[in-house]
């Protein structure tokens, strides 16, 4: 593995994914995602997981009412300022979810990355938004009140190398391709699918990133409300392994999913199956598909 052992310590570890409930209280959210933290770092968790959008509701009404400007610090955010001092309080990586953030005139779907120390390592700004008609299913366009964020993200931390993409950018597959190439151990995606495409598409599109790119893939989805007539996730948060198999997972209610990540059978995989080195870059390349995309 690339130079795995020069900037992280741990080869094995607990991973929890909680899959929170989310109300229009922005407060009791909080307290509520603190609550789950300490609850997954209790059971040994070194790596916690939250939801896409897990401070607001998730709709284009509530995102500017709810966003933080994270920028401005903790004073200005207080689902980031929770999110740091429970990371350096616990000695953990927090992989916040992602909440709505306020940049100037602009909006963003943002997940923020925090180390043992409670410092922001990263910050993801959803890259692809969700705009999507399913006539009779599902209509949503995040692009009504959002922004699309224009970097990808990989960051190093005490548990690895991680990219991070929020939901609809775990569609994408060169971005999965882009993160394994930057030497990435694991991708985490908070997401929240719906009930049209999360039973045919979540769990294959986690497990299809997992196999191609032979790395652990994290996903964490808001707990199913089904009652408040709002946006219904799927749910269904999971752990996928280099091999494509799936670890842990839940159903849609409330729930900490704890699991174990060895990056061992990382190497293991890619030994069994060395994809990387028979790869023909000789006939095909990215910049191939993307010219051919364009024409
Ligand atoms: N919040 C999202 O990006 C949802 C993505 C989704 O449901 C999909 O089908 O893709």
């Amino acid at each position: 593995m690339q130079n795995s052992k020069q900037f992280y310590s741990l080869l094995q570890f607990k991973i929890g994914l909680c899959q929170l409930s989310v109300t229009a209280d922005k407060e009791r959210n909080i307290a509520h995602a603190r609550l789950a933290i300490e609850e997954a770092a209790e059971k040994g968790a070194k790596l916690v997981v939250l939801p896409e959008i897990w401070n607001s509701p998730y709709a284009n009404e509530s995102f500017p009412v709810y966003a933080e400007d994270i920028d401005a610090g903790v004073d200005s955010s207080p689902s980031t300022a929770m999110l740091s001092e429970v990371a350096r309080s616990l000695k953990i990586t927090i992989v916040g979810g992602s909440i709505p953030e306020r940049c100037g005139d602009k909006l963003y779907n943002t997940c923020c990355v925090f180390d043992t120390d409670g410092k922001l390592k990263a910050k993801h700004r959803k890259i692809h938004l969700f705009d999507i008609n399913i006539p009779g299913k599902i209509t949503f366009e995040e692009s009504k009140t959002l922004t699309a964020g224009e970097t990808p993200t990989v960051v190093d931390t005490d548990v690895g190398r991680i990219g991070i993409g929020i939901c609809y950018d775990i569609r994408f597959q060169e971005l999965a391709m882009l993160y394994a190439a930057r030497g990435a151990h694991l991708l985490c995606y908070p997401g929240a699918f719906n009930m049209t495409t999360g039973p045919l598409h979540w769990e294959l599109l986690q497990r299809a990133r997992a196999v191609d790119n032979q790395l652990y893939v994290a996903t964490c989805s808001p707990a199913r409300d089904a009652e408040s007539g709002g946006y219904v996730a799927w749910g269904h948060s999971t752990l996928v392994g280099p091999f494509g198999e799936v670890l842990a997972t839940t159903e849609h209610d409330e729930a900490t999913i704890i699991a174990e990540v060895d990056y061992s059978q990382m190497e293991l995989r890619r030994t069994n199956l060395p994809l990387q080195k028979q790869r023909r870059g000789d006939l095909y390349s990215l910049v191939d598909v993307q010219r051919l995309n364009s024409q």
